[in-house]
């Protein structure tokens, strides 16, 4: 089974990314790793900390001369602001003399509603958030997007699938409405400071986050993902847990700040009659056809042949610059919360990592049902097995 890992604190030396059960001969490189690392940093409305930091890959283990080997691939993101960091997040006892004075030592006591501050702060025993803060930080997403790499690159040299992600709407801009986009669409809305996939979308969303920002306040919004080229049959009906939507929700679900997802049209689908909420079947000159995919590619836990369609709904950054309420949990007085600096809108980046999740969830998926312990075997199961749907299909 392909299962993933990831270790490090927001100002660690480094994030650390395990991916287990891939198979052998699957091209990834450090720069492609990088490459998609560099994507997650983009966006308009992110905050500085974006600008002076930056990503330093190493392939540990599991990659040999652009290839996986069939073992645990480690990737390492090393945080090049750690000399700043070295003493307040060293791993080995200080000397307390050395804390003394350091401002960035100082206890965090005024927990930020949205944050896991204060829940972290009484569940591990801390008087500080710095410990909660330090690991609940969407920096981790970084190892995240780094082990989505190889799932990516897997999904493409198997199946020439690509996996595509676009913003749909920040805070109240006017939602994208339109065709969904390929992979030949992407670096056009990687060009979009929003990652959008349409001007008028675009300038919306721009507009929201300038006013958000001379408010003081931050903005959440939604971000589509789209896969196409997989072939039907991922996942299964059999049991809940095997079910694909119900995979890609916990996926996506346990990225940072995301509070909904939504399968094809999802919650609109819930508000149509069942003559119009569905993608009927027609015969067509290669087999069936749908013109329609209101279903976003997945039926009966399955994904059905057309492009898979997933949406996630991020929440504002909880670090709100106009402070918002609340208590000083050394004290017990009133207070407001915790700010220094932060994004104000950081959905662009959430499509990135949320591109990196399904890579994975699918990938697993498509691992369980074709197998091998090289690529060409798992290319193999996958043109038999085309072979044999194909026969299936009516002509
Ligand atoms: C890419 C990304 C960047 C984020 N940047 C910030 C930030 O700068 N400040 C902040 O307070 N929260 C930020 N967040 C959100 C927090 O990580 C999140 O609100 C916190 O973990 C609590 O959310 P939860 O209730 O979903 O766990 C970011 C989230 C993502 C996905
Ligand atoms: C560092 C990243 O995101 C961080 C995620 C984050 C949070 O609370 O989630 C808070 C911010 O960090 P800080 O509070 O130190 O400014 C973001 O910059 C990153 O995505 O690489």
């Amino acid at each position: 089974m392909l299962r993933w890992i990831t270790a490090g604190e927001s100002h660690g030396p480094a994030l650390v990314a395990m991916l287990e059960g891939m198979v052998a001969g699957v091209e990834v490189t450090s720069s492609d790793i990088s490459e998609q690392l560099a994507r997650r940093r983009l966006g308009y409305g992110r905050g500085a900390r974006m600008k002076f930091e930056a990503d330093k890959v190493t392939i540990l283990g599991g990659v040999r001369h652009g290839h996986t080997l069939g073992g645990p691939v480690a990737i390492e993101i090393g945080n090049t602001e750690w000399p700043k960091w070295e003493t307040i997040m060293s791993a080995d006892p200080v000397d307390a003399e050395l804390l003394v004075g350091q401002a960035r030592n100082a206890p965090l006591t005024r927990p930020r509603p949205g944050h896991a501050d204060y829940s972290g702060m009484l569940k591990y025993g801390f008087d500080d958030a710095r410990p909660v803060l330090e690991r609940a930080s969407a920096r981790e997403t970084a190892a995240r997007v780094a082990a989505g790499t190889v799932a990516r690159n897997f999904l493409r040299q198997v199946f020439g699938a690509e996996v595509v992600s676009h913003v749909i709407s920040i805070g109240a801009s006017d939602p994208y409405v339109g065709a969904e986009p390929t992979g030949a669409d992407l670096a056009a809305i990687d060009a979009s400071p929003v990652r959008a996939f349409d001007k008028a979308a675009e300038e919306s969303m721009i507009a929201e986050i300038e006013a958000a920002k001379r408010d003081g306040d931050t903005l959440g919004g939604v971000v589509e993902v789209v896969v196409h080229g997989l072939p039907v049959g991922l996942g299964s009906f059999i049991s809940g847990a095997d079910r694909l939507d119900a995979r890609l929700a916990a996926a996506l679900m346990g990225i940072q700040a995301i509070k909904g997802v939504e399968v094809g049209d999802g919650f609109e689908t819930a508000r149509r009659r069942g003559s119009v909420a569905h993608d009927e079947i027609r015969p067509g000159p290669d087999g069936v056809l749908r013109s329609t995919n209101r279903a976003g590619g997945l039926e009966g836990g399955m994904t059905n042949g057309e492009a898979l369609r997933v949406r996630a709904a991020m929440k504002p950054i909880s670090t709100v610059p106009r402070a918002l309420a609340t208590v000083d949990m050394a004290s017990g007085e009133e207070a407001v919360a915790i700010h220094q600096r932060s994004d104000v809108c950081a959905v662009p980046a959430a499509g990135v990592v949320a591109e990196a999740m399904v890579a994975l969830v699918v990938a697993q998926a498509a691992l369980e049902k074709f197998g091998g312990d090289s690529i060409d075997e798992t290319r193999a199961n996958v043109r038999n097995y085309l072979e044999a749907v194909a026969a299936r299909v009516p002509r």
